[in-house]
């Protein structure tokens, strides 16, 4: 790993636009280098905050990205927990990002046929990947330590072999949602959490601080050569005792 860096914002208005600018920089190194830019999404606050602040950079051209999902819950796209639906119409809806960029799950199937019908969507955006490398993940965690649909003492923090794993037992609902694994989330270039609010204190400074950190599956997230961030606000960041930074305006990641 390139090394955990726990950047604290004095609150999550501050934290948006920085969030906005890594994005922005990392699509154009990837852009630069490699022709596209392979960004994953998660939802809760994220879906907000990059629907606020990305459409505010100026002169962003998102032609050449390729959009997925951590994870996805398995429900119709017009239906108010999806994801997808979530994004299409706060910030689909306002970047040119090309409608067959971005990596859909088909919710009519089943959750076993949805999980291997998206695997085969990531193998073919990503035909070069033992797992997809992607250049940016986006990922939030819960207030039981959970990221992507990873959640505490469920099997599928074992899984190795599976690019997207079904889950149909989830303990938030809805219950049934199909999920990138480890595997995934640690080949990724750039991994960034966002997570704000005073509730994740405590759980932040488990994952963060604590001796046995992994029984919670955000302190699994490792990229194994990629960069690893940690965004907070205040709130979040209160219990925490290591080292972390605090840009000052203008500074970028
Ligand atoms: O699929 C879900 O149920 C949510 O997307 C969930 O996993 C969310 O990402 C975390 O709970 C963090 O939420 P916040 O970003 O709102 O803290």
């Amino acid at each position: 790993m390139a090394g955990r860096r726990v950047v604290v914002f004095p609150s999550a208005a501050e934290l948006g636009p920085v969030l906005a600018s890594l994005v922005a920089s990392r699509a154009e190194k990837a852009i630069s280098s490699r022709g596209r830019f392979t960004l994953g999404l998660s939802g809760g606050s994220l879906v907000n905050i990059l629907s606020k602040e990305l459409p505010a950079l100026p002169e962003l051209d998102c032609s050449k990205w390729v959009v997925g999902f951590c994870d996805e819950r398995l429900v119709s796209f017009d239906d108010p927990e999806s994801t997808y639906g979530l994004y299409k119409s706060q910030l689909f809806s306002k970047v040119n990002i090309p409608d067959n960029a971005v990596l859909t799950i088909d919710s009519s199937l089943s959750v076993q046929e949805c999980a291997e019908d998206y695997t085969r969507k990531l193998k073919k955006a990503f035909p070069d990947d033992e797992f997809p490398v992607f250049d940016l993940l986006l990922l939030g965690m819960g207030p039981d330590g959970h990221t992507c649909s990873l959640f505490p003492d469920h099997p599928l923090l074992e899984e190795n072999k599976k690019i997207v794993a079904p889950i149909s037992d989830s303990p938030k609902p809805p219950p049934q949602r199909v999920t990138m694994t480890f595997p995934v989330v640690n080949a990724a270039r750039c991994v960034s959490f966002v997570s704000t609010g005073g509730s994740k204190a405590q759980v932040l400074k488990e994952v963060l601080e604590g001796r046995d950190g992994s029984v919670y599956p955000a302190a699994r997230v490792a990229p194994t050569k990629g960069e690893l961030f940690w965004l907070l606000d205040d709130p979040a960041a209160a219990s925490l005792s290591i080292h972390v930074e605090r840009p000052g305006s203008g500074e970028t990641l």
